[in-house]
């Protein structure tokens, strides 16, 4: 099914299937939290996201109501007027906050979605447990943190799991449901459910590094910056063969500048850390380079290539 079939099973699959969660708070706006509010407020379900202040909110805010629009423009090409109500609806199903605390009060789930640092993850969610109601299931969306880790600072162990989405979050079809030590069935059932009715395939996994698409594209795009680090190729052929020779939507150079050259680092930064002895997660100079100079990819304008500034 292509990506247009996709959204709009998404609006029949939030029909269809009928799940607890009516309320959901996002924490943290930027690259993945602002597409995860899109899709939940898309799927008819009252979002609060939240982040550090209101300029970046703002900034979340422009991204989503860019992205509601191209998908309007998709689904309803011959009724501009329905595809500009339904993009003002799901807009308005958002609200936005800077204080955390307060925005968990009346929730039903919780998606974390901040900057990939386990000491801040801890620190947000030991703040959440104490102010979120019991039932409230608390989530992290992280890329390469162990959800078992995340969670051993909350009491709710029992109601806490991973969903892994994948960016632009609008367009990838596939979240990664996944299992803590103490994750009950009925937390890992809704959570499974809720994945369905904003339209997302689910698969499930358990807490394991990377858990399972990770796991397989952090070596491959490490060894791609291997690749491009020894001069062995450019950094555009080394894109142009993977998507000709093996079919890749981007190449690896251009998917890093996509999903942020930051990420990237505290992704390896923490897998060098926990497995000293593994040469695929070895520190790669010419990333850290960029991060260093503050080129993170298309989120700043500049990361291996040079964007236009949206
Ligand atoms: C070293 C370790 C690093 C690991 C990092 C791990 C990160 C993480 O944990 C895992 C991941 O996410 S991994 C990353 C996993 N992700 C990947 O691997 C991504 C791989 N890349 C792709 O799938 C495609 O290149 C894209 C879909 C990104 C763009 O498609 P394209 O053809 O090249 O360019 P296009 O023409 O612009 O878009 C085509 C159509 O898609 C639609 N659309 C696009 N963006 C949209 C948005 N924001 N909103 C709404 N709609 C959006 C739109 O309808 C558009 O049609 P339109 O009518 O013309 O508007
Ligand atoms: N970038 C990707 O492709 C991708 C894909 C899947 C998962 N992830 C994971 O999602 C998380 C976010 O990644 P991103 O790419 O969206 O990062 P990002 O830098 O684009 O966004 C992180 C946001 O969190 C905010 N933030 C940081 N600390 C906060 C706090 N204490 N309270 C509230 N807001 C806070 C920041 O201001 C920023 O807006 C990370 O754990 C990452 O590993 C990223």
């Amino acid at each position: 099914m292509n990506q247009f079939g996709v959204i709009v099973r998404s609006f029949s699959n939030s029909a269809a299937v009928n799940s607890a969660i009516k309320n959901v708070t996002i924490i943290g706006g930027g690259l993945m939290g602002s597409g995860i509010a899109q899709v939940t407020a898309q799927a008819g379900q009252n979002v609060t996201l939240v982040d550090v202040n209101s300029d970046i909110l703002a900034k979340s805010q422009k991204s989503i109501n860019n992205s509601l629009g191209r998908i309007a423009k998709k689904i309803y090409k011959d009724n501009p007027q329905e595809g500009e109500k339904f993009a003002r609806e799901a807009s308005e199903r958002i609200k936005t906050a800077t204080d955390p605390v307060a925005a968990v009060k009346d929730t039903d789930l919780v998606i974390e979605a901040i900057v990939e640092n386990l000491d801040v993850k801890h620190a947000l969610f030991q703040k959440l447990d104490n102010a979120a109601p019991a039932h409230t299931i608390f989530a992290s969306n992280t890329s390469s943190l162990s959800i078992n880790d995340i969670s051993s600072v909350v009491k709710r162990k029992d109601r806490f799991g991973g969903l892994h989405f994948f960016n632009p979050v609008p367009v990838m079809r596939l979240l990664e449901v996944v299992r803590g030590g103490e994750t009950t069935d009925s937390t890992f059932d809704t959570m499974m459910q809720w994945g369905k009715s904003i339209g997302k395939t689910c698969v499930a996994c358990k807490d394991t590094p990377g858990f399972i698409v990770n796991r397989l594209l952090v070596p491959y795009m490490a060894e791609a910056l291997r690749l491009l680090e020894r001069g062995d190729a450019s950094a555009r052929d080394i894109d142009i063969a993977m998507k000709l020779g093996a079919g890749y939507p981007m190449g690896p150079i251009e998917l890093l500048d996509y999903v942020g050259l930051d990420t990237t680092k505290f992704i390896l930064d923490g897998w060098n850390k926990n497995y000293p002895d593994q040469p695929l997660f070895k520190p790669i100079p010419i990333l850290n380079k960029l991060v260093a100079e503050g080129k993170l990819g298309v989120k700043t304008g500049e990361g291996f290539y040079k964007y236009d500034k949206k």
